[in-house]
């Protein structure tokens, strides 16, 4: 390890954007390792936005990992930080620095502790994916730290298992998560469908109608939908396949109608979904009733000048 007797820190900062989902995830088929019943995809905001800044730390002064989100300590010991830890340590490679004297091998990884201190420049588990920002960073900073040489697609295998959501957020563009078909997870990765100067007069607004914390968690809620709603069994089997193919011929083609329709489509599926879960779940409130209808009399009007407004 060091060769030096005084203590000694490494750091790595980074930085990730959320992603916004047009064919949503809603389902797991495995709830530990985070495999989804559909593929998804989605678009990944531009890092100026909505985004997670995570710096991750090495030292030989810590005594155990330790994590600050939003300046304020929280667990670790969450299954999902622990196989997000552990999966990037089992990958960590030797890493040096002549100046310092400083060699950390691989095994020394196992045995070093973290500090990790996150932020989110917008408000946390309130609907805005701060969970896929997150955990995509997490991965990232974590890979860099520890001179991880997996490509961003099995770096997304390992986001996904601290939020499904997150394998989307390590490409930038438009990005479909494959749900796979191994049992161990191996296949359920994202990849990236188009950079983002494919489709670069596209513009996405973002509308924050709430700032409170969500009163049904994403996980807990899409677990109840998958438990007692068959509209979500029909969506996954049925529906979803057809719309990815289409989706995905939509984004090749910047055809702006199908990708609108398809959108909104999904949207409204997924929150009747949320309508189909016993006990229901509601995650729109008056003032999102209200920009829906507003979008959806703009996209009727002809003074809509460049197509569609999207919800
Ligand atoms: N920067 C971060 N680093 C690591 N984990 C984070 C970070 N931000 C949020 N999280 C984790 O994600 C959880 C919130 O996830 P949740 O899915 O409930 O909300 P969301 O991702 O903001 O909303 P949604 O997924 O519905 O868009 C937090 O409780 C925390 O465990
Ligand atoms: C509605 C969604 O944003 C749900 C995201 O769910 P999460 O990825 O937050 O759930 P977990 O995998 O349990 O962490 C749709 C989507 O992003 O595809």
């Amino acid at each position: 390890m060091a060769s030096e007797s005084q203590n000694w820190v490494f750091m790595v900062t980074a930085q990730t954007p959320t992603n916004i989902a047009v064919i949503k995830y809603w389902g797991k088929r495995d709830e530990t390792l985070i495999l989804p019943v559909n593929d998804s995809i989605s678009l990944t905001l531009d890092p100026s936005h909505l985004c997670t800044t995570t710096t991750v730390a090495v030292s030989s002064a810590f005594h155990q990992d330790r994590m600050w989100l939003n300046a304020k300590e929280i667990s670790l010991s969450g299954g999902r930080f622990q196989s997000c830890l552990r999966e990037i340590r089992a990958r960590a490679c030797d890493v040096e620095d002549e100046n310092k004297g400083i060699k950390i091998t691989k095994e020394d990884w196992a045995k070093l502790h973290l500090h990790i201190a996150s932020y989110n420049n917008f408000p946390t588990a309130a609907g805005l994916a701060s969970s896929a920002a997150g955990f995509a960073c997490l991965a990232y900073a974590l890979g860099k730290l520890m001179d991880v040489k997996e490509d961003e697609s099995q770096l997304s295998a390992i986001a996904r298992q601290g939020s499904g959501s997150a394998c989307r957020s390590l490409f930038g563009g438009f990005v479909k998560w494959i749900m796979g078909k191994e049992d161990n997870g191996s296949d359920s990765l994202a990849v990236q469908l188009a950079d983002e100067k494919h489709w670069d007069d596209l513009v996405i607004v973002i509308a924050v109608v709430s700032s409170r914390q969500k009163e049904t968690s994403s996980t807990s809620g899409m677990c109840e939908s998958v438990e007692t709603s068959l509209l979500l069994q029909h969506r996954a089997k049925e529906i979803v396949p057809k719309r990815i193919l289409q989706m995905e011929e939509a984004i090749k083609n910047r055809d702006f109608a199908s990708f609108s329709q398809l959108t909104c489509a999904d949207s409204n599926q997924f929150h009747a979904v949320c309508l189909d879960t016993s006990p229901p779940i509601f995650y729109m409130n008056d003032t999102s009733h209200r920009i829906i209808s507003i979008a959806e009399k703009w996209n009727r009007s002809e003074e809509a000048p460049q197509g569609q407004m999207l919800f």
